[in-house]
């Protein structure tokens, strides 16, 4: 699924209006049904009273349906009609629309004192959305603040009122607890930045024109900006299993992880590589971690290193089909060159994670070595490690695509909704995952996860699409079992199969 700039958002309404030769009222009127729809699912009970607040602008538009959508439905609704400036078209007609439906508008007009809402209500935020200009200010900017000191339950229309939807936020923005957002999603969804003010986001959608077909409308440059990964098209990209595979047909994988008292990092890394199909497993540990892997998982093979508690020295590696670096490995100087050295010798695409991360950021003549299209899994304090500071989100994904194109590298940047940018200069994003996985471990699995789906021949674009979705919905499907609270990283490693069985319905 396409995530497109407000212009680009304006390009395809227009695309959508000819295509389906429809009125621009009418495509208004489709996005608030579904808005409505999803709406009653969350508010299913018609006595608690809505509250709209609706701008001049094609936002409030939106609203102004919804409010008759809502009385149809025997809600109790009103609307307050901010007079921000002039009414679009689309706007004005539903604001007649509304007259005789039995549905009290209070007009409010700079100066205005502020206006009751009951506190049980549930207000709907559609003062703005993809057409704000500039940032808000005077008595709307406080009308804002009012909103957001109410202790209502707030839901925006397509992107809380004040936010920007392609860049850093700026002034004053709604609070909301819910967000709705219509037709497509918009790059600010994925803002770490912008968690508090959308609160739970959903994706509204209704029939739009394709997005691919819009190139020439939008003047040039990609007709998208980056792409959400969706179950469907991912499900599509799960290789078959015929009856006559083996473990050879699934890959050799091989995993440097753990050192003296983080041998945990190679065990949860090493049961992901398998869990996740790979074929076969060998690891390289240190001497100490010998017993540990051997006992808590049998079924990998182990290379034991000369040192006690670090690798320091790791053998032949024209074996493998896939290679996993980094997880619980230390910074030691000799392991320093064992990383050195495996970067200059293997040439297939690898894993590179954590302490493997950490050396090279140390170690930036490192970074010429990774082989091309190699996967890299910071998350965003080793990716500031490695390509430096940067000031907001946005400019951090410039940033990831920037550095994904120079080196050929596959990037994989690990937040709530995980970024991949391709050495193609394309930006994906993730949305499995939940904030019970922010516990030890679950990077380790995500190594292991990639390192398998590399090992079994996947492309590392696939690679890293279908891993990182994967293990988040593993996350999710643990979560729902077990409770955000309790997950632990082996968790989400046993419920990769059922992630799997999901992925492929
Ligand atoms: N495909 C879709 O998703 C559709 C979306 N629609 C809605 O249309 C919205 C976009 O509508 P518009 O382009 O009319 O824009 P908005 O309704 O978001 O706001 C534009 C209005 O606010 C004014 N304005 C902008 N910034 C301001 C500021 N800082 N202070 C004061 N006034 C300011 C503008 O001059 C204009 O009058 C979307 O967010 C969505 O809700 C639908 O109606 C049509 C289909
Ligand atoms: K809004």
């Amino acid at each position: 699924m396409r995530i497109l700039t407000a212009a680009q958002l304006r390009a395809l309404d227009q695309a959508t209006i000819r295509a389906e030769k429809i009125t621009s009222g009418e495509l208004m009127e489709r996005a608030a049904k579904a808005f409505t729809k999803a709406f009653t699912r969350h508010f299913p009970d018609p006595e608690r009273p809505v509250v709209v607040v609706c701008g001049t602008g094609n936002n409030g538009g939106d609203g102004l349906v919804v409010a008759r959508r809502l009385k149809s439905r025997n809600y109790k609704v009103s609307v307050i009609q901010a007079n921000i400036g002039t009414r679009s078209a689309d706007n004005q007609d539903n604001f007649k629309r509304l007259k005789g439906q039995g549905i009290e508008v209070r007009q409010l007009t700079q100066g205005d004192p502020w206006p009751a809402i009951a506190p049980e209500a549930v207000v709907v935020d559609a003062l703005f959305g993809t057409g704000l200009g500039r940032p808000v200010a005077g008595y709307w900017a406080e009308l804002i603040d009012y909103l957001n000191a109410l202790p209502n339950f707030r839901v925006a229309v397509d992107l809380p009122s004040g936010l920007s939807s392609d860049g850093p936020q700026e002034g004053p923005c709604v609070h909301a607890d819910l967000t709705l957002c219509l037709g497509l999603p918009k790059l600010a969804l994925f803002a770490p930045a912008n968690t508090q003010l959308l609160g739970n986001w959903e994706l509204v959608t209704f029939p739009l024109a394709d997005p691919d077909r819009l190139h020439p409308e939008v003047g040039g440059g990609p007709a998208y900006q980056a792409t959400l990964n969706d179950a469907s098209e991912l499900g599509g990209l799960l290789k078959k299993r015929y009856a006559n595979d083996h473990k050879g047909t699934f890959g050799h994988a091989f995993l440097v992880a753990g050192a003296f008292g983080t041998m945990g990092a190679a065990v949860i890394a090493g049961r992901a590589v398998l869990r996740a199909g790979a074929g076969l497993l060998t690891c390289h540990i240190p001497r100490s971690g010998y017993e540990i892997m051997q006992i808590s998982f049998p079924e990998a093979m182990c290379k034991v290193d000369t040192h006690r508690y670090h690798s320091t020295e790791i053998g032949d590696l024209g074996a493998y089909d896939s290679i996993g670096i980094g997880p619980g490995i230390g910074q030691e100087a000799l392991t320093v060159e064992a990383v050195r050295s495996v970067l200059s010798r293997y040439e297939r695409p690898m894993v590179i994670d954590a302490d493997a991360i950490n050396i090279i950021a140390a170690h930036p003549e490192l970074l010429k070595l990774i082989p091309k299209n190699s996967l890299l899994t910071p998350h965003p304090k080793e990716f500031a490690r490695l390509f430096g500071e940067t000031e907001h989100d946005f400019a951090r994904w410039q940033v990831q695509r920037e550095v994904a194109k120079r080196n050929g590298l596959v990037i994989v940047l690990k937040t709530g909704f995980t970024s991949i940018a391709t050495p193609g200069g394309e930006l994906y994003f993730n949305p499995t995952g939940n904030p019970g996985m922010g516990t030890a471990g679950t990077g380790d699995a995500l190594t292991g996860v990639l390192t398998g789906l590399l090992a079994q021949g996947y492309d590392p674009v696939t690679a890293a699409r279908l891993g990182v979705y994967l293990h988040g919905l593993a996350g999710d499907l643990a979560a729902e079992e077990l409770s955000q609270e309790f997950l632990l990283a082996e968790d989400v490693v046993s419920h990769l199969g059922q992630a799997y069985r999901k992925l492929r319905e």
